[in-house]
């Protein structure tokens, strides 16, 4: 038996390793910092906020059965998300993202989500062998879904059954990931969550600020947005209009997962029964309150 959750979070859970130095860094510089290996990926970034706002994720990933993946699912549980829905592999290892930090912000990164790529629909099983939901009863909660996953297997998802009930909200794992979300726009299903860099890449072109970005979306056939733009007015869009909303300013301590606290806040925030402009302000909130908060933590 599956322990009960109230979302489920399908994508990419592995291991972040930042390297995060004070001075302003380029291309070749080697400098003295910090290093620190954190639970990371975006469908885990997502689920890690959703569980200290009072919810309890499951997770779909493909994790690999080796100590690294050992350790990793261990921290899940440890937050109390549900792992008995994770897909362990014996012959993939467990995936990892690199990124360095500087002064100057996020210098470079590499993301290593092959296992997950690799493993495909097997992690959606849970969705149709009876676990969580089968062909005759689709899953009808809440699942925040990352765009780690293959183009393929994401645009199976815009259009099966296996999600057709569900309340479906999309993140993007990257700006250079952003347009695998595009069978989502097509199929005008779910809710989007991207920054501007990524709706602009959506929309094959660029934004100068989030209404703009979020009416442009819609009016390809996006359900609902939500537009993120760091420090700038964010918007949430529907069919019946777009609402703007301005970030708290905080001093900005840490970057790496802003939209992914903003998400999981907004999700929360909706499911604790909030309106629109008020779930808007909550996540804004809790997304300044992150990227201002301890780097280590
Ligand atoms: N400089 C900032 N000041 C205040 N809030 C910020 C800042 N940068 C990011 N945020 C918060 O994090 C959210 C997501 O940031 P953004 O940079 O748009 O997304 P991503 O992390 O996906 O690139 C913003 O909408 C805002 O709430
Ligand atoms: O292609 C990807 N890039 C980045 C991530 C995850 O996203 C976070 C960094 O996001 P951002 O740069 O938006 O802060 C990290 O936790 C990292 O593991 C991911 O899953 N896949």
């Amino acid at each position: 038996m599956t322990k009960p959750s109230d979302i489920l979070c399908i994508g990419s859970v592995l291991w972040d390793v930042i390297g995060r130095a004070p001075a302003v860094m380029r291309q070749g510089s080697d400098v003295p910092g910090r290093i620190t290996r954190l639970p990371g990926g975006v469908a885990m970034n997502i689920a890690m906020t959703l569980a200290r706002f009072g919810m309890t994720p499951a997770l779909l990933t493909a994790i690999g059965r080796d100590a690294e993946g050992d350790e990793l699912v261990a921290a899940c549980e440890a937050r109390g998300m549900v792992t008995s829905t994770i897909y362990r592999s014996d012959d993939l290892p467990t995936d990892r993202y690199m990124a360095v930090e500087g002064a100057n912000g996020l210098i470079a990164a590499i993301a290593d989500a092959h296992s997950l790529e690799a493993a495909g629909e097997k992690i959606l099983k849970p969705l149709h062998n009876g676990d969580l939901a089968d062909g005759a009863n689709p899953y009808g909660g809440l699942i925040a879904l990352d765009g780690n996953l293959t183009l393929d297997l994401l645009s199976k998802l815009a259009t099966s059954p296996l999600t057709e009930q569900a309340d479906l909200r999309v993140a993007p794992a990257s700006p250079g990931k952003a347009e695998r979300l595009s069978p989502f726009i097509k199929s005008g299903r779910g809710t989007l969550y991207v920054n501007l860099e990524e709706a602009g890449l959506l929309c094959q072109t660029s934004f100068e600020d989030a209404a703009t970005a979020a009416a442009a979306l819609l009016q390809r056939g996006a359900a609902r947005v939500l537009v993120t733009n760091g420090g700038e007015d964010a918007a949430e869009g529907t069919a019946s209009n777009v609402i703007c909303a301005t970030p708290p300013q905080v001093l900005v301590t840490r970057i790496t997962g802003a939209g992914d606290t903003f998400m999981a806040a907004h999700i929360a925030a909706e499911a604790r029964g909030a309106g629109r402009a008020d779930a808007l302000e909550q996540a804004l909130k809790a997304a300044a309150i992150y990227v201002s908060g301890d780097p280590d933590t």
